[in-house]
């Protein structure tokens, strides 16, 4: 994203002291006065900083990673229920002025990145979540299947030091460049056996059955603790079946609960998200997202306000509705073959994960009130399949990404008109250590909003964007329905609002008249989004000239049909 351009410079360690002291990137039109404002970090106590209006947000961030740490592309700052989530814009565009408070959040990455090095000169990569122990990288080494890596044989050495196997992956390691050294420890046994008057003494490699319990390789875990834990689905409409993968994952995840393994929390994003686990504890099988800590939510994990106008951090959207959101993007991703019936393919168009609203019970959540077994601790939210991955986009240039891959993700995020597309919701897979790689989008709390105000797409800045869409593409968005897409969200439960509703149906129109006149995603989706925070979209301007077009009390119809023709005028000139 923008972020990545930015030149890194030193500043000056005070974050109060005058802004003309301080060298960021600054405006180079840049007058007026300075202000102080001040940063709300968890943990920390409140930071006073001196900027000018005209500063840039990429500038403070920049300030802020110089002198506390924080890496640019990791911060995210709040100001009065908003992410500021456009670089390139001004503190004064936001309207933030003298004594005003900036909440920042900072997105620390759950995956370690370790290379394991064998004696022998073999090498070994793995993504380890930074709340793992080094037990668990044994046995990720020992799933490799080499003869060197039974779990008990293994000594891992990092740093000159033997690493015992309680101790975190984060206290270890801080970076993704740690190597640990693996040394096979073979333990021997001594036999003596009488030979006349002396002893015949042979020294033998214990073979590893004969080396104690093989159910090493089990997680110890505590009692399950009944029905202390839960997690079931909760459906908006009991005529729903749900698909077998997420049954599987609803199965998979209470047998993890009750065999005693807690969801983990996230360290990442800016609302509770939590790692479920499945019955052995080795894996991470689904994301459970609590709608009551969503960001500005009564019970945000993450030190955010509470919003005082229900207004999520995205304009258009609802506290509390991230959820919903979430599961409406699996349900409307429908796969090539056609329409989302929910009985047979799992997987849609575009590779949003299986996602499906529950209830869940657990200690480890956030209650500000406190935890009692019980009810109404019961935590509603997303649960969604996850992903193993090997980092997300912002890790990685955007080159190396196939073409096809981004237009999948493009069409989903103009459909949905996304809020929160930015590198980080974009995971990357692949197909063992050569095979191409793949995308799959994640965190669609944000799509759907009630305006366009603050659509953002990362993939616009990808030289994929430009290429035009290919024809199995363009036979997908054809077949898509917007008044089908609203009746299946309403059949599983969710009766978009009117102005929600009226997203959809504009998006649609554009991917589709967009795709007819094979105008590129980049075409498209720019027509979306502002260029900056004060500049109205062209979907905006379009908007505006229907509504004055139309007669006060003129229908919905009449209104999309005025959409329709101003948004054909436009696009011809545009396809020109
Ligand atoms: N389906 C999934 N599979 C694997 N990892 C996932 C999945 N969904 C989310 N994650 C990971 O969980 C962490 C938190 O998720 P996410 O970013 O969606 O939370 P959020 O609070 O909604 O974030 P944001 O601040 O970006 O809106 C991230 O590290 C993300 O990569």
């Amino acid at each position: 994203m923008a972020s990545a351009g930015i030149t890194l410079r030193p500043i000056n360690e005070d974050l109060s002291v005058s802004p003309l002291l301080s060298d960021g990137p600054r405006n180079p039109h840049c007058s007026g006065d300075s202000i102080m404002i001040y940063l709300a970090v968890p943990g920390a106590s409140m930071i006073p900083m001196r900027v000018m209006e005209c500063d840039s947000i990429a500038s403070v961030k920049l300030r802020i990673q110089s002198c506390k740490g924080f890496v640019v592309k990791n911060q995210k700052l709040v100001f009065d229920g908003r992410e500021l989530s456009r670089n390139h814009s001004l503190i004064r565009d936001y309207g933030i002025s003298d004594g005003n408070v900036l909440h920042v959040v900072i997105r620390i990455s759950d995956l370690r990145v370790i290379t394991v090095k064998t004696a022998c000169g073999k090498k070994f990569k793995f993504h380890i979540e930074r709340g793992r122990d080094v037990q668990y990288v044994k046995r990720q080494i020992a799933m490799t299947g080499n003869p060197f890596g039974e779990l008990q044989n293994q000594e891992l050495i990092f740093d000159g030091e033997e690493l015992d196997d309680k101790r975190i992956i984060h206290d270890i390691c801080k970076n993704n460049d740690a190597v640990f050294h693996l040394i096979v420890r073979k333990s021997v046994k001594v036999r003596s056996k009488p030979i006349e008057r002396d002893f015949e003494l042979s020294v033998v490699a214990a073979l590893p059955e004969e080396d104690g319990d093989s159910n090493d390789f089990q997680v110890t875990t505590k009692k399950a603790p009944g029905k202390d834990v839960w997690i079931e689905p909760v459906l908006g409409n009991p005529k729903v079946e749900l698909p077998q993968v997420i049954r599987d994952l609803l199965h998979a995840a209470l047998a993890g609960l009750e065999k005693g393994h807690p969801p983990i929390m996230s360290s990442e994003g800016t609302g509770g998200a939590y790692f479920m686990q499945d019955l052995s504890g080795d894996e991470f099988i689904g994301v459970f997202k609590p709608i009551d800590e969503e960001p500005m939510a009564e019970n945000n994990p993450r030190g955010l306000p509470f919003s005082t106008n229900g207004e999520g951090l995205k304009r258009g959207t609802r506290v509390g509705e991230g959820a919903l959101r979430e599961v409406a993007a699996y349900i409307l991703d429908h796969p090539l073959s056609g329409h989302r019936s929910f009985s047979h393919v799992d997987i849609g168009f575009s590779g949003v994960p299986p996602t499906v609203m529950v209830k869940c019970l657990h200690g480890v959540f956030n209650h500000r009130a406190g935890f009692e077994h019980g009810p109404k601790h019961f935590k509603i939210g997303s649960l969604q399949m996850f992903v193993k991955n090997c980092g997300c986009c912002e890790e990685m240039g955007p080159r190396a990404f196939p073409v096809q891959e981004v237009h999948k993700i493009c069409v989903l995020d103009i459909r949905l008109a996304n809020t929160d597309r930015h590198a980080g919701n974009i995971l990357i897979t692949r197909e063992g250590e050569e095979g191409p790689l793949m995308l799959v989008p994640i965190d669609h709390g944000y799509c759907l909003p009630e305006n366009f105000e603050d659509c953002t797409f990362e993939w616009l800045y990808w030289p994929q964007s430009r290429q035009p869409f290919n024809s199995e593409t363009i036979d997908y968005i054809q077949s898509l329905d917007a008044e089908q897409d609203i009746a299946l969200l309403k059949f599983h439960g969710w009766e978009l609002s009117r102005e929600c509703s009226r997203t959809l149906h504009i998006t649609t129109m554009l991917l589709k008249k967009g795709a007819t006149r094979r105008l590129t995603p980049y075409d498209i989706g720019s027509i979306l989004c502002r260029e900056t925070i004060n500049k109205e979209s062209k979907i905006e301007e379009i908007i505006h000239e229907a509504n004055s077009t139309v007669l006060p009390g003129a229908s919905e119809a009449a209104f999309m049909e005025s959409i329709s023709q101003i948004m054909d005028r436009y696009l011809d000139e545009l396809s020109i």
